[in-house]
């Protein structure tokens, strides 16, 4: 019996959730993760592939997947939507020039099945920066309130101080 009690409470102690993080090469993604997991900045370079890492707050298990955001390796984004909960989209809010390639991406994401009941947080990062774009001009510029099938939110953020 308290074998069985151990198993079955190991099984809710471990739940897990799936996080996957995307976004244009450059826009932060590796920054955001590990300011997650260490509250740290760590040096990056560009992630080929992705990197995973768990992340625990309060009890809760998060497994993070990052992906690289490179043009080659984003048709790799979908292999990897299964089971996820949640999708960071990180966006680098000096970038004005690749908003339309963003939107692009984004909507190629929100469409694909997997991720039909995912919640959909998006990061305006890079806020440090003069003359960024808010979260309200990103907003509008991508078309948020679009998005009907999605829960979303629009938070703008810092990777670099881990500020939002
Ligand atoms: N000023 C500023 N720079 C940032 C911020 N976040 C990240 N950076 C810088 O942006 C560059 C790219 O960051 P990465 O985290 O490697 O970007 P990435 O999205 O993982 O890029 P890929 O792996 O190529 O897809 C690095 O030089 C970071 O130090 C921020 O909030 N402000
Ligand atoms: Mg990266």
């Amino acid at each position: 019996m308290g074998l069985l009690f151990a198993k079955l409470w190991s099984l809710f102690g471990t739940e897990e959730h799936k996080i996957v993080i995307v976004g244009l090469d450059n826009a932060g993604k590796t920054t955001i993760l590990y300011q997650f997991l260490m509250n740290e900045v760590v040096h990056t370079s560009p992630t080929i592939g992705s990197n995973v890492e768990e992340v625990v707050w309060r009890n809760i298990h998060f497994i993070m997947w990052d992906l690289g955001g490179q043009q080659s390796l984003r048709a790799a984004w979908s292999t990897y939507y299964t089971n996820t909960e949640f999708v960071i989209v990180v966006i680098d809010s000096t970038d004005r020039e690749r908003l339309p390639l963003i939107r692009e991406e984004l909507y190629k994401m929100l469409a694909h099945e997997e991720l039909s009941k995912a919640g959909v947080l998006v990061y305006a990062n890079k806020q440090d920066v003069k003359g960024s774009m808010t979260a309200s001009e990103i907003s509008k510029e991508l078309d948020l309130t679009s998005i009907k099938q999605q829960q979303w939110h629009i938070q703008s953020c810092c990777a670099l101080t881990g500020e939002g």
